[in-house]
């Protein structure tokens, strides 16, 4: 049985600390544990309905799960493993696109017992993330980051669907939805003309400015925060807890994640490193939560707390700091800010400096565009935003190229019937937005970045626009949507009226164009990369240092 296992595979993907033969003692017990509960008839409700003989489990667990979901339209798995061994160790969605081609857009596999359906078109991923969303809006129990980290307690996104979730996410819609862009809207001008001025002083730390601004202006609309420019120590602490959570919560890293009963391991035990792990992280992220709630709370308390949409619901109707029930919906809700904001944003906006370095014809065009709209005397506003069609489109091009999330996980809460196949509840539900947005079928040459595929022309009609898709569905669809396309507009439009972005310069002086490469994960960013931001000219340079001189100062908002 344990060629099976792809052993080496699975030790590569953990990360216990701990000595390869802790693990293979935990693999030997967890299947010694799944074959016993197996065998008493106890694991899932499909099997607890058909005892199996000992000796014939593997086979006639793999023929149930067969009839039960349906798993002729996938790859053929393995007795006990599933098709475990078919799974890569990153970029799943390439493997995913490669399936579908062979088995059609809705794909069933099983590892270990967890069944897995991949929805690969559009119309599949709406009829089931959309219009029965009322089945498909919960999240898949991750034991690493849910249980044993803690996430499914305090993120929104590790949620499950019910009243909490409903609640944060009203919450959230008061801040950051649609009806609050306007007053937003100062906090992030402020944010992006200083933007502006960092590129202008400091054009070798491009990336690293793009960073500070969107998580500088998360802090200081949710909290009121003034982060400190480098090293801020608010930034620091949000930011670990980001990198902490997508550890947790990394496909196939944890093997408690595919034997739930190791959870139950206790931490003292020497091969228990991953329970250590999760108790710290845990810990840390408790930390992280509240450092910059209570930092709201006690300038509340003191009178002088900044404008922030935490402050503005700190009190009650008696003007104490509000408690309980209400108190944690709200610092769920702030805490989500940031992390839903960071990688994401800086995640497009990067990509789409990348594209700008390689591609200075799209670049020009889309000077000319805006220098049409606004002249030579101001900067852009988001009012601006519909006058320039070509940046939106410079949007939606570099929302489909990166793909930021390009796997989105929903769970099915109950069972269902969809084309003739059951999905049981408790199923991973996930849309492979990566293989949509690079569809050939829909997009010509999908590799490429053109901004006009989304342009009418007499000789070939729009592609298609699936940018709001980029920010999920269903009643789970991502709470920044609004708010997230229109800083984009922002960060873009603005750069491109006032810098042209180039290649840094190699030692003979030619250009080096920075490559296309990807770091694989939830959230797919450009591997680092270098450009420069050059002023277009010196009316530009100007116009960036006025607006700083008159900018509204931030701190008084
Ligand atoms: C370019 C920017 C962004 C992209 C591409 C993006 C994308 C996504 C996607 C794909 C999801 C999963 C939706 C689903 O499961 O169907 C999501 C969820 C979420 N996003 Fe965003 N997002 C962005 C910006 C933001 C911003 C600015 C915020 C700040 C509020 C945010 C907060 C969240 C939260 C809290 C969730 C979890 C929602 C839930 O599970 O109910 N995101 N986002």
């Amino acid at each position: 049985m344990l060629e099976h296992w792809h052993v080496p595979t699975v030790i590569s993907l953990l990360n216990f600390h701990t000595c390869s033969l802790d693990v293979l003692a935990i693999i030997s017990v967890s299947v010694a544990v799944w074959l016993l509960r197996t065998c008493k008839g106890t694991r899932g409700d499909t099997l607890a309905r058909h005892p199996l003989p000992p000796g014939k489990c593997a086979k006639l667990y793999e023929r149930e799960f067969a009839r039960s979901s349906d798993n002729s339209k996938g790859p053929k798995p393995l007795p006990f493993v599933g098709n475990f061994h078919q799974l890569p160790k990153e970029d799943f969605h390439l493997t995913y696109g490669d399936w579908a081609k062979s088995y059609g857009p809705i794909i069933y596999f099983h590892v270990f017992g967890r069944q897995f359906v991949v929805l690969n078109t559009m119309d599949v991923v709406n009829d089931l993330l959309v219009k029965r969303s009322a089945t498909y809006s919960t999240r898949p129990h991750l034991v690493m980051a849910g249980e044993l980290v803690g996430r499914d307690q305090n993120s929104v996104l590790f949620l499950k669907y019910g009243q909490r979730l409903k609640e944060v996410r009203r919450v959230m819609d008061l801040w950051i939805g649609k009806n609050n862009l306007s007053s937003n809207y100062p906090v992030s001008l402020s944010v992006n003309r200083k933007l502006l001025l960092s590129l202008l002083e400091k054009p070798d730390r491009g990336l690293e400015h793009i960073k500070f601004a969107v998580g500088s202006l998360m802090l200081k609309l949710t909290y009121g925060i003034d982060c400190a420019t480098e090293g801020d120590p608010y930034i620091m602490l949000v930011d670990k807890m980001t990198r902490i959570t997508s550890e947790a919560s990394a496909p196939g890293r944890w093997l408690c994640d595919s034997f739930p009963i190791l959870a139950k391991v206790p931490s003292w035990m020497p091969f228990a490193g991953f329970k250590r792990w999760a108790a710290e992280a845990h810990e840390f992220i408790e930390k992280a939560i509240h450092a910059p709630y209570e930092f709201t709370r006690s300038s509340v308390l003191q009178g002088k707390a900044p404008d922030s949409w935490l402050a503005s619901m700190m009190l009650d109707a008696d003007g104490n700091t509000v408690s309980g029930r209400t108190a944690e919906n709200l610092w769920i809700a702030a805490s989500a800010i940031y992390v839903g904001t960071i990688d994401t944003t800086v995640s497009v906006v990067n990509t789409f400096l990348l594209m700008m370095t390689r591609h200075p014809e799209i670049q020009r065009k889309a000077q000319l565009r805006i220098d049409a709209v606004i002249g030579e005397d101001r900067l852009p506003v988001l009012e601006d935003r519909e006058s320039l069609p070509y940046i939106d489109n410079i949007i939606k091009e570099t929302l489909r190229f990166i793909t930021v999330v390009p796997i989105i996980p929903h769970c099915a809460d109950k069972d269902d019937i969809y084309m003739g196949h059951r999905i049981p509840e408790g199923t991973y539900v996930m849309a492979n937005m990566w293989s949509i947005m690079h569809d050939p079928n829909l997009f010509k040459e999908p590799g490429e970045f053109r901004p006009e595929r989304f342009e009418d022309s007499p000789d070939r009609p729009a592609e298609p626009d699936f940018s709001r898709a980029a920010f999920g569905f269903g009643r789970r669809i991502c709470p920044g949507y609004h708010f997230s396309m229109a800083s984009l507009f922002m960060y873009m439009a603005s750069i491109l009226a006032t810098f042209d972005i180039l290649p840094v310069k190699n030692e003979l002086g030619e250009d080096e164009l920075p490559p296309v490469k990807f770091l694989d994960g939830h959230i797919r960013m450009p591997h680092p990369f270098k450009f420069r931001a050059v002023p277009r000219n010196d009316r530009k340079a100007a116009l960036i240092q006025e607006a700083n001189l008159t900018n509204v100062d931030v701190n008084k908002l």
